[in-house]
């Protein structure tokens, strides 16, 4: 089923940030967001995981099939590595977080409570989540904030086994991801008519 999002308009704090936003993610494809600073990257992103309604448009194919990784990772400090895995996959009633902790080079450090680890461990574990939920649609937010060239490429090559497993992927990114294949949208930000213009309109 493929994700779509249909004439949205979206907003920060009651102002609109984008407008006449439409694409289309199939199965197997990776769109990759891109756009200055504060261009509406990450409300676009919240707006199709659900977290915000939008002003104007729709969005289709999201709700329940939505994995979101946002700017914070949402770790149990008190939990080891594989115990916040665990709770995650309770929680998304899936089973297994073996091939997340190999995927995210974080076998070793399984044991360790996830409030001791480093900036890039952690964000491996908060992505090493987006496995578990056993969900198609990932929306991740600047993914890979913190993490080391390695670990870019791990992440790139998990994205790249969810496409593979007919999973998708919208991502906002200020850098390479690692993953040429992937579709690119520029955002463009809102730009509110001039008024005189809207006052033209009025009489057409
Ligand atoms: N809570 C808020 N209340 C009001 N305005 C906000 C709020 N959060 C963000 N904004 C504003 O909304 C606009 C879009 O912000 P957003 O975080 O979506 O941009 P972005 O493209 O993700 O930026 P960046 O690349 O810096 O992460 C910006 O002008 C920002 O200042």
């Amino acid at each position: 089923m493929e994700l779509t999002a249909s004439n949205l308009m979206v907003a920060r704090g009651g102002v609109p940030v984008l407008e006449g936003v439409s694409f289309a993610l199939a199965p197997g494809r990776a769109l990759v967001l891109r756009g200055p600073n504060g261009a509406g990257k990450t409300t676009l992103l919240r707006t199709v995981a659900g977290l915000q309604p939008a002003m104007q448009g729709e969005v289709r194919g999201a709700g329940e099939r939505i994995a979101y990784a946002g700017h914070v990772d949402g770790l149990k400090t008190m939990l080891s590595v594989s115990e916040n895995l665990d709770f995650w996959a309770r929680v998304f009633g899936s089973s297994g977080i073996d091939a997340a902790l190999s995927a995210f080079n974080l076998v070793a450090l399984q044991d360790r409570l996830a409030g001791t680890l480093s900036a890039g461990q952690k964000r491996r574990l908060g992505l090493a989540r987006l496995m578990v939920t056993g969900r198609p649609v990932w929306v991740l937010d600047e993914p890979t904030v913190s993490l080391d060239a390695d670990s870019v490429a791990l992440f790139a090559g998990a994205v790249r086994a969810h496409l593979g497993q007919g999973g998708s992927a919208l991502m906002a990114t200020h850098i390479d991801l690692g993953i040429p294949e992937a579709d690119v949208f520029d955002v463009a930000p809102y730009r509110a008519k001039p008024r005189a213009a809207v006052q033209d309109e009025a009489f057409l």
